[in-house]
């Protein structure tokens, strides 16, 4: 679509009464701006004197959203005199968005428009990215500090303005604030995106300078060189017919690359003129409504940004997930089933029968979890979406929900595995001795069956022997070491089932702590969704008894038509409440829910408790074991080794032992790291949740960190040994071999102590590592504040080195017009010989150019910087377009007095 760059005259209202000090006005009708009595400029539109944000708003830029939401870049400048409200146009009056909505300028509206269309829209996804850089001269800078920020709302994208407003350094720069949308839905099968952009840009105003040009025309030039360029551009384009587009001088400035798009580009572009109503402001007026007549002569190739895919949405695998969720589900309520009908059957007994009504109550457990933690909460956040602000967090919750299922239902799995085997084989073999029983279970243990639930029964031989079992006899009779290493391995396996269990039990009341969370979160929301709901109810049930009415008189008046009609609509109406109802049922109050959550976090805490105290228990009466088999070992070695000719026998009853012993030692060693990774974790969990160790807390981080590390380089070194892949040290080597003699002669207390130096010089050695860190972390920090500084600082320069040369410039015009002053003078002074005139002006010239020197000699003692500035200046004159350059060029120009105006007329080769 080819389009003209569409534009718009704003008058800044003024405070002054006096009407004759006014020389513009605004024809809304006939779309002209009037200067004076002499001029009539058409634009495309006039806004009224008194236009307010809203009016502005409503007229020029509400079109533009329709573009912008068919994928479509649009472009919106602010162009004019300085303090005519150019950024009153674009923002508003003060820093702060959101004092008054009514002031509210052209960029927090469309915002505002941009997020209620989107709202409305539930079936696309949408995808917001803002920016905001600053143009000064040649350099851009980031206003939001980090590039283009993703923004999911209205009050994250005012956040993002209140920011980069307070970045923003200095009148005399251009800003530039985009807002990026994406896009995405669903058409016949594929994939529809569409991208587009919506640029805001104010444009600064800058010094002029008067140029006359080869055809006579005055023209009034900005300094700036940003917009120096775009002028250049713009003149360019409006005689597009006799320019090659290539030729269009784009990157002579970082304004006009920026900009590439709205002139001449796919953009539709708007430009807002702010002009100054005032008779001293005429020029700036003039040259104003000049630039903007030549830009409304530009046209630019509207085109829409869009493309189609073929792929489904990313998040195909939920699909999957989904099934075998279901399935999963149908696995368990046949479990469930069958367990019910065993307890019917009365044929198990009762430790079967606790390990049932256990796994029901799980199950139950289970289902609540899994129907809070996905279905209300899903169907909830889609009730939200149509009546609040599309949530941003909504895909991560809902990946931690499927991931809390999924671990939910694997837990499940494993559990309905176990325990339906276990009930299936006791069914079978009902008749069976304890011991068989006992067997059966290792067996199934072998088989890789999971072994965390177990009743007291299971382990009868074991829980007879802890003398602290109150419920259970003491065994008649000593255990030989067969049996006593049996019952250790019953033990090993019932502690690493009951520490399952403890991690299981941690997982749920993780899970539900976060529902609760959650829970509370929403709570609100739901509120308000059920107010709605409730409103929506009445109405319809207002419709429906108004439409009941009607047919009541339908049918008086026998109106089939009619009456059929009514029909439809009152059955219509009572679908909706019904669906109305069930919405609201979801969102239903959370409070009930919540205080069970509770109560059963609670529960979960003492069942929590009693598994540790079980656990506990557990481990002292393996220790009792272990302790009791050691004794009878030697016991039983010192008898064999007594015995002449069983000393083969013996080696291997030893070295099998021996292979025993260090398994042994091993699983201890694994239990005990286990049990320091569950201390490091607790402190690191704190860590990561922002809560600050104190000093013992981080030693004792580091004493975890260095206990696990040897754990494991035990464990290592006893898997090696049982594979015989000890590596024997070269013994020749001097240093090892004085030490080995030195620890040889050291007993295990001085071995002990030396041990615990070395750790405590360990320990000491990662806390100063650690320290290093943090320091290197602070200084890299540092170093980006000083990178920051530096940033700013040559802002800082560049603003200061433009206005040495806007003063440089202005010397100079005042120093040609003195000369032009002396010139005058001179002629009248000498009554019009030229030659006389001549020499004496060369004569003065001279004086006042050695002047000048010698100002510019103090000026390189006194003031290096200038002098770096001027010459930059001069550098950078080769960017200067060639109009303006020879503008400066007084060897080419012609000066001519026209009353009390000196104009400089470029000479015509
Ligand atoms: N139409 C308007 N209605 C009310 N106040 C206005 C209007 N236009 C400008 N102002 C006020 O005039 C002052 C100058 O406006 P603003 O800062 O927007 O000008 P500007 O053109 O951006 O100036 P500069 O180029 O120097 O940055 C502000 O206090 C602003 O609130």
């Amino acid at each position: 679509m080819e389009m003209n760059v569409e534009t718009a005259v704003r008058i800044c209202p003024t405070s002054y009464p006096n009407r004759d000090l006014v020389c513009v006005q605004s024809d809304v009708y006939n779309n002209t701006i009037k200067l004076g009595n002499l001029q009539s400029i058409p634009v495309q539109h006039a806004l009224p004197f008194d236009c307010t944000q809203n009016t502005l708003y409503a007229t020029i830029v509400t079109p533009l959203m329709n573009y912008y939401f068919e994928g479509c870049d649009v472009s919106i400048l602010t162009y004019g005199q300085s303090g005519t409200g150019k950024s009153y146009t674009l923002l508003g009056p003060t820093l702060n968005c959101a004092l008054s909505e009514k002031e509210h300028g052209v960029i927090p509206r469309f915002l505002r428009q941009m997020f209620g269309n989107i709202n409305q829209d539930t079936d696309k996804h949408f995808l917001i990215h803002v920016a905001w850089t600053q143009i000064c001269g040649e350099n851009v800078f980031d206003l939001l500090g980090s590039g283009s920020v993703e923004c999911s709302n209205v009050s994250d994208a005012f956040e993002l303005l209140k920011l980069g407003m307070s970045n923003i350094i200095g009148n005399y720069a251009h800003t530039l604030f985009t807002i990026t949308l994406e896009q995405q839905y669903f058409l016949d099968g594929t994939v529809q995106h569409k991208i587009s952009t919506a640029s805001f840009i104010d444009l600064a105003s800058s010094d002029k300078i008067v140029v006359v040009d080869n055809n006579g025309l005055t023209q009034y030039l900005p300094t700036d060189i940003g917009l120096l360029t775009l002028h250049k551009c713009i003149w360019m384009l409006s005689e597009m017919c006799t320019y090659n587009p290539n030729l269009i001088p784009y990157n002579q400035s970082a304004l006009t690359m920026l900009l590439k798009d709205s002139f001449g580009g796919r953009a539709k572009t708007l430009l807002i003129c702010c002009v100054s109503p005032l008779v001293n402001d005429y020029m700036e007026t003039l040259s104003a409504l000049q630039f903007l007549q030549r830009a409304q002569l530009v046209r630019n190739y509207v085109t829409v940004n869009s493309y189609t895919t073929y792929e489904t949405y990313e998040n195909a695998d939920l699909f999957g997930l989904q099934f075998a969720t279901n399935q999963l589900f149908k696995l368990v309520s046949n479990a469930e089933n069958l367990f019910k009908n065993l307890l019917g059957t009365g044929t198990i007994n009762k430790s079967q029968m606790e390990q049932i009504s256990d796994w029901l109550m799980l199950k139950q457990e289970c289902q609540e979890c899994i129907s809070e933690s996905s279905e209300p909460h899903r169907s909830l956040d889609i009730i939200e979406e149509e009546i609040e602000d599309r949530c941003k967090s909504e895909g991560s919750e809902s990946e931690s929900d499927i991931q809390n299922l999924v671990q939910l239902m694997n837990n499940f799995r494993v559990k309905t595995d176990n325990l339906v085997s276990h009930v299936s084989d006791s069914v079978n073999t009902p008749k069976e001795s304890k011991n068989s029983q006992y067997n059966e279970y290792h067996l199934k243990g072998a088989r890789g069956r999971r072994a965390s639930i177990h009743s007291a029964n299971d382990f009868s031989p074991l829980l007879n022997y802890n003398t602290n079992s109150t419920d259970t006899p003491k065994p008649e009779g000593e255990l030989n070491t067969q049996q006593k290493e049996k019952l250790i391995k019953q033990v090993n396996a019932d502690i690493e089932g009951y520490e399952k269990q403890i991690q299981e039990l941690l997982l749920t009341m993780n899970v539900k702590e976060k529902l609760m969370q959650q829970l509370l979160k929403h709570k609100q929301t739901k509120v308000n969704v059920r107010k709605k709901l409730k409103q929506k109810c009445l109405k319809l049930q207002n419709d429906q008894n108004i439409a009941q009415n009607k047919l009541k008189q339908a049918k008086t008046i026998n109106n089939h038509l009619l009456e059929s009609k009514l029909d439809f609509e009152i059955s219509e109406l009572s679908k909706k409440i019904n669906e109305t109802e069930f919405i609201k049922s979801i969102a239903e109050d959370d409070s009930k829910t919540i205080t069970e959550l509770e109560g059963s976090l609670n529960s979960s805490r003492k069942q929590l408790e009693k598994l540790r105290k079980c656990l506990r228990r557990k481990e002292k009466c393996k220790l009792e074991l272990e302790n009791d088999l050691k004794h009878s070992k030697k016991f039983t070695k010192a008898v064999v080794s007594k015995k002449p000719n069983s000393s083969f026998n013996s080696r291997e009853i030893t070295f099998s032992e021996d292979f025993e012993d260090i398994k042994h030692e091993i699983k201890e060693l694994r239990r005990t790291r286990d049990r320091l990774l569950e201390q490091r974790y607790k402190l690191d969990t704190k860590s990561h949740s922002k809560k600050l160790l104190n000093d013992v807390e981080e030693q004792l981080l580091l004493q975890y960190e260095e206990a696990i590390e040897v754990i494991d380089l035990a464990i290592e070194y006893k898997n090696q040994k049982i594979c015989g892949l000890i590596e024997i040290p070269n013994k020749d080597e001097s240093i090892y071999k004085l030490l080995m003699q030195q620890f040889h002669k050291l007993n295990t207390d001085e071995i002990l102590v030396l041990l615990r130096k070395y750790y405590q010089k360990v320990i000491e050695l990662r806390s100063s590592t650690k320290k290093l860190e943090q320091q290197v972390v602070h200084t890299e920090s540092q170093n980006e504040n000083l990178l920051r500084q530096i940033q700013n600082l040559s802002l800082v320069l560049q603003r200061v080195r433009s206005e040495a040369e806007r003063r440089v410039l202005s010397l100079e015009q005042q120093h040609d017009h003195k000369l032009q002053l002396i010139m005058h003078h001179l002629s009248q002074e000498g009554g019009g010989d030229d030659k006389q005139i001549m020499s004496r002006m060369v004569e003065r010239s001279k004086q006042t150019a050695l002047a000048l020197q010698v100002a510019q000699g103090r000026n390189k003692q006194m003031n290096k910087g200038s002098l770096i500035a001027r010459f930059t200046r001069y550098a950078r004159q080769e960017t200067v377009p060639q109009q303006l350059s020879t503008a400066l060029t007084p060897s080419q120009a012609k000066v001519t007095r026209q009353k009390n105006k000196l104009i400089i007329q470029q000479s015509s080769k």
